[in-house]
């Protein structure tokens, strides 16, 4: 327990790891082996900071959904109150907005027992509204002093600043980062909580997609997986299935025509085994989309890159090379998006776990008195890693490693190794 102990936050650190923090800088290898130094450091000292009697928690949601945040909340709860002796725990609503802008709720063991069942956040989350003094103005005024936040990389980036306000104006409170993208595009850490629920839940879409090619003469499954800017969803869920004809990504540049393109290796395919399933992620051929001028550098609203949707434009490119190659052929191609779905879905049992861990990691490290730090796991240790490393980094999806190489292995497909190799020399 951590009771019969004074207030932690002398200073933002304590000393004797400032040194370790303020060494952290180097590249992610050593911070992969910095971190697990840290945690282990963490360890015996986390009896000796914040008295529960003084605790005020707050825990927001920010950013998009992802399986398992419902559980995060949950063990942050419980493990709040029963494993500290924490009473004072509120919810904030909508993201960083109802930092200013609602009355968080108390939140009891009681009311999150069954959060755990639900996907999507109990709390609500949104995008925007991140207004920087609104938001410290509402820790300062609520007398908040341990402060988690749940989301991904604008999310990360989004706590960075407030951790670097909330130390400017000297408050003593600390601000703990648990990082989630279904994606699984958060850097440093091994993976994102939710991205094991959402390869599981993809296989039931790539299942009907196979099913429904193998009930035609010529019959072709077109799976859109989520994944903008990386590929780990599609890579996963495929090795993960092994019906899988060909899995395109944004990491792998793809083209369609020619020796050695999309085509071609579908019309081998179709004739060798009568059926085709094709995994896309989201973000892949993004650049043979047309696409106007004016729309090239297009922007949402959160400064976000505008993604054109491939699956449509790439079932009608297989459907319209068919007929043009071989129009006297039967041919049908069923297109599936599941996005949503696969989102939208509490999470599974190993999320659920490493959900727990990764709450009660951040409550150890927060108690302990650490602050401006992201909880995670890497090479299989959880870690408290400097909030900024983890903000400024992404997960990409590493062509050149075993993942991919068995990946084409299991299914054969081209390697598009001439575009790869003309984009080199461009
Ligand atoms: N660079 C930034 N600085 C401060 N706040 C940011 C920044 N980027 C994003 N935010 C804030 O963080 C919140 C969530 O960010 P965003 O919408 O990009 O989702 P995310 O956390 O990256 O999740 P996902 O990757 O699933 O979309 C938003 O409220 C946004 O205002
Ligand atoms: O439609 P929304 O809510 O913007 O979310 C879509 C995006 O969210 C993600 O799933 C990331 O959470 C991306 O893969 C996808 O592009």
């Amino acid at each position: 327990m951590y009771s019969d102990y004074f207030h932690p936050l002398e200073g933002f650190f304590v000393s004797e790891n400032d040194m370790v923090m303020e060494n952290i800088v180097v590249d992610i290898q050593t911070i992969k082996r910095e971190t697990q130094v840290l945690y282990h450091r963490a360890g015996p000292r986390s009896e000796v900071c914040f008295n529960p009697d003084d605790v005020r928690a707050a825990i927001v949601t920010c950013g998009r959904l992802s399986p398992g945040v419902n559980t995060v909340v949950r063990e942050l709860v419980i493990g709040l109150w029963s494993q500290c002796g924490v009473r004072d725990i509120r919810g904030i609503r909508s993201g960083y907005r109802g930092f200013y802008s609602s009355d968080p709720v108390a939140l009891t063991p009681k009311l999150v027992d069954n959060w755990h069942r639900t996907g999507g956040t109990v709390l609500e989350t949104s995008r925007g509204g991140f207004d920087l003094q609104k938001i410290v103005d509402g820790i300062e005024a609520n007398g908040f002093n341990q402060v988690y936040i749940i989301g991904g990389d604008g999310t990360m980036k989004g706590a960075v600043k407030v951790f670097e306000e909330v130390k400017r104006r000297r408050l003593k409170v600390s601000i703990v980062g648990i990082p989630n993208s279904v994606d699984n595009d958060v850097g440093v850490i091994d993976r994102s909580f939710g991205f094991h629920t959402a390869v599981e839940t993809a296989q039931s879409a790539i299942n009907a997609a196979h099913v429904e090619a193998e009930s035609a003469p010529n019959g072709v499954g077109l799976v859109r997986l989520m994944g903008r800017t990386t590929g780990h969803i599609a890579l996963n869920s495929t090795l993960g299935s092994r019906d899988v004809d060909c899995c395109l990504i944004p990491e792998n540049p793809f083209y369609l025509e020619g020796e050695g393109g999309l085509f071609e290796f579908l019309e081998h395919r179709l004739a060798e085994n009568g059926h085709f399933v094709l995994v896309v992620a989201e973000g892949a051929g993004q650049e043979l989309i047309p696409r106007r001028p004016e729309d090239k550098d297009k922007r949402d609203e959160y400064g976000n890159p505008v993604f054109l949707d491939v699956g449509p434009w790439l079932r009608d490119e297989l459907k319209n090379w068919w007929k043009k190659h071989h129009p006297n052929e039967q041919f049908t191609l069923k297109y599936i998006d599941p996005t949503y779905m696969i989102r939208a879905v509490p999470g599974n049992a190993a999320d659920n776990i490493y959900c727990t861990l990764l709450a009660h990691s951040a409550i150890h490290g927060v108690m302990a008195g650490y602050t401006g730090f992201a909880a995670g796991m890497i090479n299989g240790v959880y870690a408290y890693i400097p909030l900024d490393r983890v903000a400024a980094t992404q997960n990409f999806v590493d062509v050149n490693d075993h993942k991919w190489a068995w990946m084409t292995s299991v299914t054969n497909q081209p390697d598009f190794s001439c575009l790869a190799k003309s984009i080199k020399e461009e």
